[in-house]
């Protein structure tokens, strides 16, 4: 063996970084509707507004709950002032922490998607819109939060889903490397985000979007977590980002 010939080089070490496999939360991994309308009818009672239902939430849902809880006014023909916001935010949180993890419960296969991709040797993490202070506790009482390599929310950094960065940032808090981490998520602020960010992404059919997840061009779509397997996530990455925004469908 020729002891000046480094063994491996540094080009071979990045190989050696894992694959990442990045999840956004809500209507992803975890089937929150039901809590989320719970928790924003509370919210909107206490101004005396009609409840939402489950297809209003998909037009309401995704930028975290201060902007939901000004959606739902604004659908009802009550826009907010910001001033107005703050206590109906602190309402919900209350509410929704108060409950957790209701009946809140993983997407059918998403743990054994978890194991199996474990098993492979990829990495998983979280990049939700949802507040930090409601994701973690959610998945620590569900018991996915040790597994997780990293959970970032929508108030961890001062940029959010669909901005590239968030997911660029929890790419790299989790040690991960863009060209190797792959975004699954339900809706156009995960697509457009992995698009912002030239990440793969994996589009979810069982989530909240408003829209057919087909129409946002992700690079590949499961509609169940059996689908999720390492082989899937290596033929994501290698056809990599497809996605085109503006969405005009
Ligand atoms: O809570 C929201 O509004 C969105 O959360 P998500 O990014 O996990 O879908
Ligand atoms: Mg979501």
């Amino acid at each position: 063996m020729d002891l000046a010939t480094p063994s491996f080089s540094a080009s071979e070490g990045l190989i050696l970084t894992a694959t990442l496999v990045v999840f956004d939360l809500d209507g992803t991994m975890i089937d929150t509707a039901p809590d989320l309308i719970e928790s924003l009818n509370h919210t909107i009672a206490a101004r005396d507004l009609e409840p939402v239902s489950f297809d209003d939430l998909t037009h309401l849902v995704g930028q975290g709950a201060r902007v939901m809880i000004r959606r739902a006014f604004d659908l009802r023909g009550y826009p907010l002032s910001d001033q107005e916001v703050d206590p109906l935010f602190d309402r919900f949180i209350d509410h929704y922490k108060a409950h957790m993890p209701g009946q809140s419960r993983p997407f059918a296969g998403l743990e054994a998607s978890l194991d199996r991709l474990e098993r492979d040797g990829c990495r998983v993490a979280v990049c939700t819109n949802k507040a930090e202070q409601l994701a973690v506790p959610l998945l620590r009482k569900l018991g996915l939060a040790d597994r997780m390599a990293v959970i970032t929310g929508g108030d961890t950094f001062a940029f959010r889903k669909p901005d590239g960065r968030h997911l660029l940032e929890t790419i790299r808090l989790a040690g991960g490397d863009p060209a190797k981490s792959i975004l699954v998520g339900d809706s156009v602020n995960d697509i457009q985000a992995a698009h912002n960010a030239s990440v793969a992404s994996l589009g979810v059919t069982f989530g909240y979007s408003d829209v057919p997840i087909a129409d946002l061009n992700p690079t590949r779509i499961i509609s169940h977590f059996d689908e999720l397997t390492v082989e899937l996530v290596q033929e994501t990455l290698a056809a990599g980002n497809r996605a085109k925004f503006p969405v005009t469908a």
